[in-house]
């Protein structure tokens, strides 16, 4: 199956002119924006939608919290219509099954956000992972969130790269895969510790990918974008 892949630009800044300034700067090559934890604390959410304006969001507050908590979150943060909305698959199969209903509820069926949990942290390596208590490895944890994820009705998942092939494997074509960890070639790592390029992540099967950094610390954001988009396409 030859799957479409797009750009998700992670636009991670406390200031709204400057997220504005990326949104701009983007919108020719990205899919969607993020926004996230970083924004929305400092700017708080209807900087949030007003920032994303006509542009499809992905809101990434990452909800891993009791069941009734999450569930009354989403209902608040309905308002902000995003495309796609994060939840920590650890949060386990009850608070998933909590946000799946709740999100039935509270959006209509034609304006409801793609639900996609989070497995284990790109930022997470075999090592980093044993010290929380998981002893078999990113690739394992993974698939089983993966599984427990696909078990509540969640839409998609976010992964690494690296877990897109078993994951294809195990669980088939419907999930949403959502990379983050993409560094284009010759671009610093900085804290992603399992990651690929753009290209790499199309091969492997990804929907999307999620980049942040070497777009937005880029002297210049568009070109950067730009230029990842092309990779993507080519
Ligand atoms: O949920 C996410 O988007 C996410 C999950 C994950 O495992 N790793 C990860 O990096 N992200 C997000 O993806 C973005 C990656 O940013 P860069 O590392 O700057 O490209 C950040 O906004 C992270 O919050």
């Amino acid at each position: 199956m030859t799957r479409k892949i797009g750009l998700i630009a992670a636009l991670d800044t406390q200031n709204a002119a400057t997220a504005q300034t990326w949104v701009q700067a983007v919108a020719p090559s990205a899919g969607a924006v993020k926004l996230g934890l970083e924004f929305a604390y400092a700017a708080g959410f209807q900087a949030v939608a007003d920032v994303a304006g006509a542009t499809p969001l992905f809101l990434d507050l990452k909800l891993h919290d009791i069941p009734n908590t999450v569930a009354a979150a989403i209902k608040s943060l309905s308002f902000l219509r995003p495309r796609m909305l994060t939840l920590h698959a650890s949060g386990g199969l009850a608070m998933m099954e909590a946000a799946r209903k709740a999100c039935d509820e509270a959006f209509p069926a034609d304006a409801r956000p793609s639900l996609l949990a989070v497995t284990v942290l790109t930022s997470l390596d075999d090592h980093a992972l044993a010290e929380t208590g998981v002893m078999d490895g990113a690739r394992a944890q993974v698939l089983r969130l993966g599984k427990l994820a696909m078990q509540a009705g969640i839409d998609g998942l976010v992964c690494s790269a690296h877990e897109l092939a078993p994951l294809r494997d195990t669980l088939g074509d419907t999930p949403l895969l959502v990379t983050p960890g993409i560094r284009p070639a010759g671009s610093q790592a900085g804290d992603q510790k399992r990651i690929m390029t753009p290209s790499e992540a199309r091969k492997a099967g990804a929907d999307w990918i999620v980049v942040g950094r070497p777009i937005t610390q880029a002297a210049d954001p568009a070109a950067a974008a730009a230029a990842i988009a092309a990779e993507l396409a080519a």
